[in-house]
């Protein structure tokens, strides 16, 4: 008989910041979260970054992506090897390098079938390229598990969970609905850059991993013009669903380059918060409160441009329970069971894609 119980299921998550690999333990049955367990992490070594980052907008069959590979793959054997043991499956996201839905595809790195055998358990992987084959975009995929997570939060009234990683993404739910599937239930899209362009520019800058506490935004100023003009591109007048690659504005980090660095990072800042503000227009209906998950949240500035932006209360995924750091590798586990047992992955509101579709490639430990 087919088994439909709650199971443990390991994920893990390489997001575009590639400040390392976030691992962590669920147990659901692909509808309900059940429980969360340990979790765990294992950052990039500068070296194994700059690898990663060499191959980044690579393709398959590129120079320098073997290697990047080798790397995501080792990493994350060395953080799941500290978990596994706990797991009946494993999800497995990869690194994403290049995401271009509508052209060449979408590209995370790692090998699936590699890290089953060393782990000895069976894992999810490749969870994007089907989406992207059926006409979606592939990416957000969280939101199926964001709506789980309303569930678990026993929320009533409409509500939004932004991620702040590297790209910005936010869901907007329904919890009312029964299923995430269901029309209506969901809207999920990238809102825009979030920290990726500016732990670039402080790091370019001043050798600094990112604005620690929001500190320098915090004193510098604004500049109305570029940020003006940041809000006029073509991504904001999209309807969603849709998504970005991790360095998609370009004309942004060219603009704010001759100013004070400051004054650029706050600048960078207020143009994360504004996206949001941007993307909240489309929301089916107002939210009563935005839960912020990801690196962004730990950034009190850009939480207080965000309220401001927003008009409404913004607070920390913590502040109902749930674990900030590591909610997208938490959703790929909860997507790894969906995906071993039938359940769409994704839906027309949340990639775009034609139908609700479940992705994903199972590799077992023995051919
Ligand atoms: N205390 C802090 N102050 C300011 N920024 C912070 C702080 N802590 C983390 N960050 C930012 O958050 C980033 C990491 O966020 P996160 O781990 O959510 O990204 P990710 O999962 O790699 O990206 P994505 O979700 O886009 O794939 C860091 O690179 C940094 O910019
Ligand atoms: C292609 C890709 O890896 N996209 C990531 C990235 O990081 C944030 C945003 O851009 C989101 O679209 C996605 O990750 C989250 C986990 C998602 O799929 O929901």
């Amino acid at each position: 008989m087919k088994e439909t119980g709650p199971i443990w299921a390991l994920g893990t998550m390489s997001g575009t910041s590639l400040d390392g690999v976030d691992a962590a333990l669920v147990r659901t049955d692909g509808q309900r979260i059940f429980d969360f367990g340990p979790t765990a992490y294992r950052p990039y070594q500068p070296a194994e970054r700059d690898t990663i980052r060499a191959a980044l907008g690579r393709w398959q069959g590129d120079p320098g992506v073997a290697q990047a590979a080798r790397v995501v793959e080792d990493a994350h054997i060395s953080v799941m090897r500290r978990l596994v043991g706990g797991a009946d499956l494993c999800g497995f996201h990869g690194q994403t390098l290049a995401h271009d839905p509508g052209g060449r595809g979408t590209h995370q790195a790692g090998d699936g079938a590699r890290l089953a055998r060393a782990l000895g358990k069976p894992v999810v992987w490749d969870f994007r390229s089907a989406d992207v084959r059926l006409g979606g975009q592939g990416a957000p995929l969280a939101p199926f598990f964001h709506f789980a997570c309303a569930s678990w939060i026993d929320a009533r009234e409409p509500l939004a969970f932004l991620n702040l990683g590297g790209v910005g993404n936010v869901t907007w739910i329904d919890p009312a609905q029964p299923g995430p599937e269901i029309p209506g239930a969901i809207l999920a899209f990238d809102t825009g850059p979030a920290n990726a362009p500016i732990d670039d520019l402080v790091y370019r800058r001043m050798g600094l991993s990112c604005d620690r506490d929001g500190a320098l935004a915090g004193f510098g100023r604004i500049d109305k013009t570029i940020l003006k003009r940041f809000l006029l591109h073509p991504f904001f007048f999209r309807v969603p669903p849709k998504s970005l690659d991790r360095d998609a504005f370009p004309d942004l980090v060219r603009a704010v380059e001759d100013l004070a660095v400051e004054d650029a990072v706050a600048t960078l800042t207020a143009a994360v918060a504004c996206a949001v503000a941007r993307a909240a227009e489309h929301f089916p209906r107002p939210v009563s409160r935005v839960l912020v998950t990801g690196g962004g949240r730990r950034n009190p500035t850009m939480m207080r441009m965000l309220a401001e932006a927003l008009e409404v209360q913004v607070d920390p995924v913590e502040s109902v329970g749930l674990d900030g750091d590591m909610l997208e590798a938490q959703a790929f586990a909860y997507l790894a069971v969906r995906v071993s047992r039938g359940l769409p992955t994704s839906c027309p509101a949340t990639t775009g894609v034609r139908t609700a579709i479940g992705g994903g490639r199972i590799s077992r430990p023995e051919p």
